[in-house]
């Protein structure tokens, strides 16, 4: 069985009212942010027997831009090669110190699984669905700010950021289960400004790139 996450049913409505779900394949709210998302995605997997064979992660992000470099933009396909928890630390001026020397030892990054990583590029390609992929912050707290926003960027070499990711990455590491993430940009991590928002648009993306996959991922 593969378990599809989702934040909240705005994300998982778009997928599942184009794309009626498939055999084999389960559902799963994780709620908004890292607490929530640890929760209940470890206690459907602590209730998991035999255990999902994959976790697909999906939904909306915001993208950073930081000068300098190629930044996602509204409506991009990303694809996450590590998540990393950019908010859990010391918060200093400039950047959040983790509090490694301080005897504390910290889980705040976590790789994603590499053959599904490579199977779903290629899928996506033999799609023709343009995808960029990269590293996914996860925050407790949206960037309000472009300012805040390119120091995490610019500290983790980051894509864009969203709220659940690393938890759910976190829980299926713990559990020994592979997981792949993919997000649309539903915005950029700008001083904020609601009205540039492409929520819905992001999550009708969002869900034609998820329907390609788990096809791809179920004939492969
Ligand atoms: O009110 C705001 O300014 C604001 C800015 C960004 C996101 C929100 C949300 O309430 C959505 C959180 C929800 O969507 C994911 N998401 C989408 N964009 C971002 C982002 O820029 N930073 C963090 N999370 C984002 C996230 O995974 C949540 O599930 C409000």
């Amino acid at each position: 069985m593969i378990l599809l996450t989702a934040a909240t049913d705005i994300e998982m409505g778009a997928f599942l009212h184009a794309y009626p779900l498939p055999q084999g394949v389960s559902t799963l709210l994780t709620g908004v942010g890292p607490v929530e998302a640890a929760v209940r995605v470890s206690a459907f997997l602590a209730a998991s027997v035999p255990p999902p064979s994959a976790v697909v992660n999906f939904g909306v992000a915001g993208a950073y831009v930081l000068a300098g470099r190629e930044n996602a933009a509204l409506l991009d396909i990303c694809l996450a090669e590590r998540e990393v928890l950019a908010d859990l630390g010391i918060c200093e001026q400039d950047e959040v110190q983790t509090l490694h020397g301080t005897g504390f030892a910290l889980e705040s990054c976590v790789e994603l699984d590499i053959e599904l990583l490579v199977r779903a590029a290629r899928i996506l390609t033999a799609a023709k669905i343009p995808f960029k992929q990269g590293v996914f912050a996860t925050v407790s707290c949206v960037s309000g700010t472009q300012k805040r926003g390119a120091l995490i960027a610019e500290q983790h070499h980051a894509l864009c950021e969203n709220m659940e990711g690393f938890a759910v990455a976190r829980a299926c590491r713990y559990f020994g289960v592979p997981m792949f993430e993919l997000r649309c940009i539903s915005n950029t991590v700008i001083d904020r400004k609601l009205q540039d928002w492409q929520l819905r648009e992001a999550c009708n993306n969002c869900g034609a790139a998820i329907a390609s996959l788990i096809n791809g991922l179920r004939d492969d």
